[in-house]
């Protein structure tokens, strides 16, 4: 798919703003705190529900605000298929909008849109602590499959339980409920880790051929999932055998549960569970943060990403827009190559953002400009696709 227009009204500093796009993207240029990576996420969140710089909506509206919308006009390329979304942001939550209609189907909703995107926040999953794979493993599942929004949330609920029972004191009743959320936090943990455990393999396969075909001895980037529950656990025919029936899982998970019994009751919160997991990222088959350079970081997370949208492609039969944000200038030449040699292998909708307009310099004629201003504290854009020739009223 690709988007042909996209709307943003009181979304950060855009005011009222149409911007119209070419199939294959626009590079967009313009000074600092211009305007330009609030275009990429404004677009993103329409694609994932999820901001890549902000878990706070209200960042998202303009100051003092209260109603904010994104609109897209998206095609489908495969069919031609046109359909507009459109997200509300309110006081009281967010509204999806499916052709002029409000929805609740979340599944439907995302059916039609997908993104993905690279930007200095995510080079935390190899720099930073365990928290950063996480998100970049769950985002990666939800994108595949929404439906694991439920399970995340599941989860969340059933820790949130569990952590409050744990803080307060034993009461006669206080046991028989642990026991009760306990066994329901196991159940979600059960389901998180094994959707998590599917995801990195899905990867894999996927990071694979992805740098097979790019060649050039690119280095291969892989993952490894690493439960907290096994922390502790030397055999891995145990492991092994944990993953192949649930029902070890569960057992495992439990003999943590005794195992951390005393200590949870001290510190009052849960002290086993997919909330500790962390995962390990290797390029050319050694742990990438202690010995891969800066580049080969970038790299290596760049891969990853390039190997989600792979795999969206697969699952969900149609490519997702590729945001690029302020990464092309930190990228040696080799580096970029790759990034290039990626895009010019799939037909995806790229937008890229850089301080300078140098589409030509990076040989990405397909690209058109696009040009972002700050004028009178709001963001002005100039440039792109004659807003005449996709004529639509979102
Ligand atoms: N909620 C908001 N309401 C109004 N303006 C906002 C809001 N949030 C951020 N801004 C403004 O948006 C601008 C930042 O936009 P953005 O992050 O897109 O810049 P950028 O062009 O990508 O910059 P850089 O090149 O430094 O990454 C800043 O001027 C900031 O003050």
């Amino acid at each position: 798919m690709y988007i042909e227009r996209l709307v943003l009204r009181h979304f950060r500093n855009y005011k009222e703003t149409t911007l119209a796009f070419a199939p294959g993207g626009a590079y967009i240029s313009g000074a600092n705190g211009s305007g330009k990576t609030n275009i990429l996420e404004s677009i993103y969140y329409l694609a994932n529900h999820a901001s890549f710089r902000t878990t706070r909506r209200e960042e998202l509206q303009t100051w003092n605000v209260s109603q904010s919308a994104v609109y897209a006009l998206v095609t489908q390329r495969e069919t031609g298929r046109q359909s507009e979304l459109a997200i509300h942001l309110t006081p009281n939550g967010r509204r999806l909008f499916l052709n002029g209609k409000e929805t609740r189907d979340l599944r439907r909703f995302t059916s039609e849109i997908a993104a993905v995107a690279f930007h200095p926040g995510t080079m935390n999953v190899i720099k930073g602590g365990p928290a950063g794979r996480r998100y970049l493993v769950d985002r990666g599942i939800f994108s595949l499959q929404p439906e694991f929004g439920q399970t995340s949330q599941h989860f969340q609920r059933a820790l949130k339980q569990r952590n409050a029972l744990l803080r307060r004191n034993k009461a006669s009743s206080h046991a028989s409920s642990l026991a009760t959320w306990t066994e329901h936090f196991i159940e979600t943990s059960v389901q998180l880790m094994l959707d998590r455990q599917a995801h990195v393999e899905r990867l894999n396969r996927a990071l694979e051929t992805l740098v097979e075909a790019l060649g050039n001895d690119v280095g291969l980037v892989s993952l490894q999932y690493q439960p907290a529950i096994f922390a502790k656990c030397n055999s891995s025919d145990e492991v092994l055998a944990a993953w192949e029936d649930e029902k070890r899982l569960r057992e495992r998970c439990l003999m943590e549960s005794e195992r951390l019994q005393q200590a949870e009751e001290a510190m009052g919160q849960t002290l086993f569970g997919p909330q500790r997991d962390d995962f390990t990222i290797r390029f050319r088959g050694r742990e990438s943060r202690g010995y891969a350079s800066q580049g080969e970081q970038r790299l290596a997370a760049f891969l990853l990403v390039a190997a989600l949208a792979i795999e969206i492609r697969q699952q969900r039969g149609h490519h997702p827009v590729i945001l690029l944000d302020d990464v092309i200038s930190e990228l040696d030449a080799r580096n970029r190559q790759v990034i290039f040699d990626f895009l010019k292998a799939h037909a995806f909708q790229v937008l890229i953002t850089d301080v300078e307009a140098r589409p030509q310099v990076h040989n990405l004629s397909s690209l058109t400009s696009l040009h972002v201003k700050q004028v009178g504290g709001w963001a002005d854009v100039q440039g792109g696709v004659d807003l005449d020739s996709t004529p639509h009223d979102l």
